[in-house]
């Protein structure tokens, strides 16, 4: 279940559950009698399947993975998989049989994912496996590699995103999905991007950008993911997942769902003397992979058999409802929402679906999507078109007027959480085709449980406001205050009214304060009413707001003891963010239809940051003729035709002190004109260069950082550039981490070895080229490569060289770093005086010197590749190593 506030009801562990203390899978007693008793007399799992099932769901997970990254690189990745280990493994024999190697997945396109069921005693006694783990977990680290469950990887592939478009995960951390989602809006790009550049290159190209469809930036995708979650911790955890991908074309935000916040986009340029018209995002593509209970995972999380209840399903149906209702609202028409649980309960699933398409005004307006051909390969279940509710006692109810009838003989004890929306869907709603949801279960194929959902949105809609009744039951005072009175803790006393209220009525009270808290970031952020559309017909002139589309129900409210309130019966409305603000002018400023980028004289001052509260720095965009920009582009040799007005920082001030990101247009565009709104983003762009100290004042001091390379590689000269093709070329360059180039030792770097000797100090790009020979390297990667007084540095992470090391040439070595043995034998401290611009020694100092400005400069350059280590481990090191390495989703 995913997080919702402090309460006890996580579960489905990497899904946002609360972490329970770690125990031995195998030695826990798989049993839970409400559990079994709710599948067993659901009428899911045919009655010939049972055994299978519980068989299934009580054996061990198996491991999975998935090659990540641009498609070209993760090929290369898993061709070692396939030439080295996979030979190595299946050369082994166990008890007179060849051991099982890991297996493509067979649904999964391009053999991309993989899933492993060797037994961990036959993995702890064989040495190949060891070599395997070591392999898996260096390129893991270094995010070629993600480890991921089988079943969580199907909501991304029936989405269908493609490049250009633009896509919502609304509930993303800590990731896999989110990574899915992105490198598909990227697909192709790798080749648009090259082939644009020479095409602009060889004066073939117009002035206006060129590239296929949804590539059309100059071969780069014009797309967008936004990645959200409502938990802060949560979405640096994603954060941290996704920059991996390195990719300009993500926002992510740390909103509650529910109450999605309108993103407004710049206006267009008004014609004919006509007013502005507001412009807000509606999405393509929206994934709803909701928190849910997460019965589906009992295979991994023992918490399941351990504590599994209804009330869990039950309590998170509300929000499961009101997350997929605002998923639709905000989607094109003609766009996809993929809806998906790791719980097996009807209630966190087929029941969402059917009150989703009720509320948004049945199946002419939303339809389920028949995808029963797609993934070949892949079994599945049909969605339930009946089934039971199981009360908080463990009686099975068969339909709401059976709840009712019970309610008017007994009172609601028992029965506080269930409400009418949970039951299969009646009257004119009967025949949404239910079954064309599809259902995973354990056995089927050896995975976890999962559900998923495709919708169609096939008009606009208007949302009904939210029945409560059908989400959340409707006690009346009379009735909760009568069984509150009748509630008893274990010692035969009255309960605290406070906590009975909670159990009878359920509203989470950390949730409705996470509510509450975005309600109000929701009112900040001017919406409109939720059936705008991008063509908004909302004249930005108007100074008074349309009433919301969504009226908002009354709200009863109780006072406790300590004077707070409680929310009874009829929850708060979901009132997504209320086009309220009545108040609120929606005068488009003429700038803002101007250029979108602010220039600098727009910058404020710091904003202070409140203890204890979380304080992102602001977003802020250079202008294209900023003055750090030109030195930078001609050091590089770099095309014009590479947007300069797509470059920002964080801070306030707008000042590039260390680091210049680089964001997309779109992304660009949603930032700036959403400053100020109350629009919590947390991320956005990838780091493009950084500031680097060095000892010549011509040295360029912004480097290319890694990340932003590929994305500016082709359009720079040859200026700066170094060719390799040699194999033992390039493990010299990943073993030593500072090779030297002065006297004769340019020459041990071979085919490098003079044009590095000669060229000048910094940043420079190191091309890896094919050559075609069969021993020879076999992708093509590009590095920056730093050249010093006296060595070079290939400017890559430890992890990833020791990555590289093990995939390109089997090798698990330690690597060289002369300057650290030379400090260690001085006896100076790791931290020597760095070498500032204020200190930095100018040219033809004494060699001595120079070694020693030298040493220094390496030692920065060091550290600078240690940090970013650090900061990569820092989720693991923070407790969260179950996220990274052991995630349920
Ligand atoms: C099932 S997990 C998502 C897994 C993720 N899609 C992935 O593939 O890595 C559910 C997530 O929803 C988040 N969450 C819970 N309630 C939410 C809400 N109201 N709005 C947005 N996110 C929410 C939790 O913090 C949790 O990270």
């Amino acid at each position: 279940m995913g997080k919702r506030g402090g309460k006890k009801s996580g579960r489905g562990g990497g899904r946002g559950g609360g972490r329970a203390p770690r125990q031995n899978y195998q030695d826990i007693p798989k049993q839970n009698e409400k559990l079994e008793r709710y599948y067993n007399e659901l009428g899911a799992i045919p009655e010939e399947e049972k055994d299978a099932f519980w068989e299934a769901l009580r054996r061990d997970l198996p491991n999975s993975f998935r090659f990540t990254g641009s498609r070209g690189h993760a090929l290369a990745v898993q061709e070692r998989l396939r030439e080295h280990y996979i030979p190595e493994i299946t050369s082994i024999q166990y008890e007179g049989n060849y051991v099982e190697p890991p297996r493509p997945v067979p649904w999964y396109p391009d053999q991309l994912a993989w899933s492993m069921t060797t037994p961990k005693n036959v993995v702890r006694r064989f040495a190949p496996f060891a070599s395997f783990q070591k392999f898996l977990v260096a390129e893991t680290e270094v995010g070629n590699i993600s480890r991921q469950e089988v079943v969580s990887m199907i909501p991304p592939l029936l989405i269908d995103v493609k490049p250009g478009m633009t896509v919502l995960d609304m509930c993303a951390a800590p990731g896999s999905k989110s990574a899915q989602l992105m490198e598909l809006l990227h697909a192709g790009e790798e080749d648009t991007m090259l082939q644009a550049a020479k095409e602009i290159e060889n004066g073939t190209a117009g002035p206006d950008p060129i590239g296929p469809e949804g590539l059309s930036d100059d071969g780069r995708t014009t797309g967008l993911l936004i990645a959200n979650d409502s938990d802060y911790k949560r979405a640096h955890m994603l954060i941290h997942q996704m920059k991996r991908l390195n990719s300009p074309n993500l926002i992510v935000t740390n909103h509650d769902a529910t109450m999605y916040p309108s993103i407004k986009l710049p206006p267009l340029p008004a014609s004919d003397g006509k007013p502005q018209k507001n412009r807000y995002l509606k999405f393509d593509r929206i994934l709803a992979d909701v928190p849910c209970s997460g019965d589906g995972t009992a295979r991994k999380n023992y918490s399941v058999w351990k504590e599994w209840n209804p009330q869990n399903a039950l309590g998170l149906h509300a929000t499961q409802a009101r997350i997929l209702v605002r998923a639709l609202q905000m989607l094109k028409v003609g766009g996809r929402v993929v809806y998906s649980t790791c719980s097996m309960n009807p209630v966190e699933n087929e029941a969402i679906i059917a009150s989703a398409i009720d509320r948004c005004g049945g199946s002419t307006n939303v339809k389920i999507v028949d995808v029963s051909n797609e993934l070949a390969g892949l079994k599945r279940a049909p969605g339930l078109k009946s089934w039971k509710v199981m009360d908080r006692e463990g009686r099975m109810w068969n339909n709401w007027q059976e709840v009712e009838e019970q309610r008017e003989k007994e009172g609601i004890s028992g029965l506080g959480r269930i409400a009418v929306g949970m039951f299969p869907p009646t009257g004119q709603n009967a025949d949404i085709p239910l079954e064309r949801c599809t259902r995973i279960y354990p056995h089927l194929q050896d995975t976890g449980g999962f559900f998923i959902t495709v919708l169609e949105k096939l008009s606009e809609i208007k949302a009904k406001p939210e029945d409560s009744s059908k989400v959340i039951p409707k006690g009346t005072v009379a009735a909760l205050s009568e069984e509150l009175d009748h509630k008893k803790n274990g010692n035969g006393e009255p309960l605290e009214k406070i906590e009975a209220l909670d159990d009878l009525v359920a509203p989470d009270a950390q949730a409705q304060e996470e509510a509450a808290k975005n309600e109000t970031v929701a009112q900040a952020s001017h919406q409109i009413p939720y059936s705008a559309t991008l063509e908004s017909s909302v004249p930005v002139t108007s100074t008074k707001r349309e009433p919301d589309d969504e009226p908002q129900l009354p709200t009863k409210r109780v006072k406790v003891e300590d004077g707070s309130e409680v929310v009874m019966g009829d929850r708060p409305v979901h009132a997504p963010p209320p086009a309220a603000g009545a108040e609120l002018e929606t005068t488009v400023p003429t700038e803002a239809a101007q250029p979108t980028v602010p220039v600098e004289s727009q910058a404020q001052p710091p904003p202070k940051k409140k203890p204890g509260q979380p304080f992102e720095e602001p977003f802020k965009y250079l202008d294209a003729n900023h003055e750090e920009l030109a030195p930078i582009f001609r050091f590089y040799q770099a095309s014009d035709r590479f947007p300069k007005d797509r470059f920002l920082v964080r801070n306030a001030q707008a000042i590039p002190t260390r680091t210049i990101y680089y964001s997309s247009a779109l992304a660009r565009d949603i930032l700036t004109q959403n400053e100020g709104q109350g629009i919590k983003f947390v991320h956005c762009g990838v780091k493009m260069f950084v500031k680097q100290d060095a000892q010549r004042n011509e040295v360029c001091r912004w480097r290319i950082q890694t990340d932003g390379l590929r994305l500016f590689e082709p359009w720079l000269g040859p200026a700066r550039s170094v060719t390799l093709t040699n194999k033992e070329t390039l493990r010299r360059l990943l073993v030593e981490m500072f090779p030297k180039v002065d006297g004769e030792s340019w020459k041990e770097l071979g085919e490098i070895g003079e044009r590095v000797r000669d060229i000048d100090m910094g940043c420079s790009i190191l091309y890896i080229e094919p050559n075609g020979q069969e021993d020879g390297l076999k992708e093509r990667m590009v590095f920056p490569l730093w050249r010093s007084l006296h060595s070079v540095n290939l400017m890559l992470p430890k992890e990833e060289r020791r990555a590289m090391l093990l995939r390109v040439f089997g090798q698990d070595v330690n690597l060289v770093n002369t300057t650290q043995k030379r400090q260690n034998a001085d006896d100076s401290p790791a931290t020597a005086t760095p070498v500032t611009e204020d200190n930095a020694e100018p040219a033809g100092v004494a060699a001595a010197t120079e070694e020693q400005a030298l040493q220094d400069e390496n030692l920065i350059l060091g550290q600078d590749q240690q940090e970013q280590m650090e900061q990569r481990e820092t989720w693991t090191k923070a407790g969260d190593e179950e996220d990274r390495f052991n995630t349920t989703v």
